[in-house]
């Protein structure tokens, strides 16, 4: 049997939690507040934020980050992308020397524009043939439900991933193993700036030729940066680039097109976050992808929009106004 730590009780550890358990995996989690973790161990939920979700009894949680990754083979990370360094950075001494560490995260790190799996071998010490990233259209309440789905598990070692892939095997949930990273982590990151981009759309009530022109301009600058970076162009056909792209632009139950559509709607960025309790890595994000893009001469022309939104308090329309004046090019440049 395979034995998981799961760091992070939020929405999608908390279902990824469930998957595992649900593949025969013993699963641990650790949270920050002792009334959840409480929670999650006697009464199989998590209120806070699955609460209409009954967890398999065989899940339990600990405030202890230590005990929770005690002996683990896999150890899985399911925190805010911006945090996880500070995290590993006291962590390093408790991840068993041979476990697969896995990345959950869909986030670039601010300031250094270090991908997860990077921050991961940096701060945590790991080998970078040990680090998963786990990444593809997974909504977390559609994921704890059952619902079937797929994803990738990408490492640079096969074996690894597959050990991984196994842990989360169930008839449910499709892992299906990669060996680019770069292309997986990369398509978790963008999409969610895509989808606040795609969310604006709504919210300002533009239709559904908008939409898609902006989920497919996305996946062309998701594209590009991936290529200047070395990742597999393939990568982004597949579940983890356009895959999650659709999900996360066509569902409500997205985070990221969520806040997008408050601020199509008018709502200034300080008011949305302010209503909003869970993590929209995009909003912190868009900055550091930016970042990576112009690092590395790649044109970003629908992420410069969303941070000149987020960041510099550019109205929606003007963005959209933007974007259609640029200089006209042909669609594959
Ligand atoms: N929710 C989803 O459907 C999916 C989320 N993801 C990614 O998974 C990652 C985690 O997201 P969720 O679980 O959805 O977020 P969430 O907002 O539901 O939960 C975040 C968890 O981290 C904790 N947390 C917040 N700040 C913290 C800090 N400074 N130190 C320690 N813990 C802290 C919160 O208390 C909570 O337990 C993100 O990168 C997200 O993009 C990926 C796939 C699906
Ligand atoms: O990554 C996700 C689905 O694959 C979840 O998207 P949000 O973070 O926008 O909710």
């Amino acid at each position: 049997m395979t034995r998981c730590a799961v760091l992070g009780t939020g929405s999608w550890g908390t279902a990824f939690a469930l998957v595992l358990a649900d593949a025969g995996s013993e699963v641990t989690m650790w949270g920050r507040r002792a009334e959840l973790t409480e929670q999650i161990t006697t009464e199989h939920r998590n209120g806070d934020y699955l609460p209409d979700v009954l967890l398999p009894e065989s899940i339990w949680a600990t405030t202890d980050a230590a005990e929770a990754m005690r002996d683990a083979d896999v150890v899985v990370l399911a925190l805010p992308s911006q945090t996880i360094r500070e995290h590993l950075q006291r962590w390093a001494d408790l991840i068993p020397a041979q476990a697969a560490v896995v990345s959950l995260m869909k986030g670039v790190e601010l300031g250094t524009t270090r991908r997860m799996s990077e921050v991961i071998a940096e701060a945590g010490g790991v080998e970078p043939r040990r680090v998963v990233v786990v990444s593809g259209p997974n909504l977390a309440p559609e994921i704890a439900q059952r619902q079937p789905a797929a994803s990738v598990v990408a490492c640079t070692d096969h074996d690894v991933a597959d050990l991984v892939a196994h842990a989360c095997a169930t008839p449910a949930f499709r892992p299906y193993t990669a060996t680019d990273v770069v292309g997986t982590e990369l398509g978790g990151a963008v999409k969610n700036v895509i989808g606040l981009a795609v969310g604006m759309a709504e919210g300002m009530g533009l239709g559904d030729n908008t939409k898609a022109t902006i989920v497919t301009r996305g996946l062309a600058e998701t594209a590009r940066l991936g290529e200047a970076l070395g990742a597999d162009p393939a990568t982004f056909a597949g579940l983890a680039g356009v895959g999650d792209l659709i999900a996360t632009c066509m569902s409500p139950l997205s985070r990221n097109r969520t806040f997008g559509v408050q601020l199509g709607q008018g709502r200034s960025v300080q008011e949305v976050i302010a209503a909003t309790r869970q993590t929209a890595e995009g909003v912190k994000s868009c900055q550091s992808i930016l970042d990576l893009a112009r690092a590395n001469d790649v044109d970003m022309p629908i992420t410069e929009g969303v941070v000149a939104v987020v960041h510099h308090g550019l109205a929606p329309d003007e963005m959209g106004r933007r974007l259609l004046s640029r200089a006209r090019k042909a669609e594959a440049d």
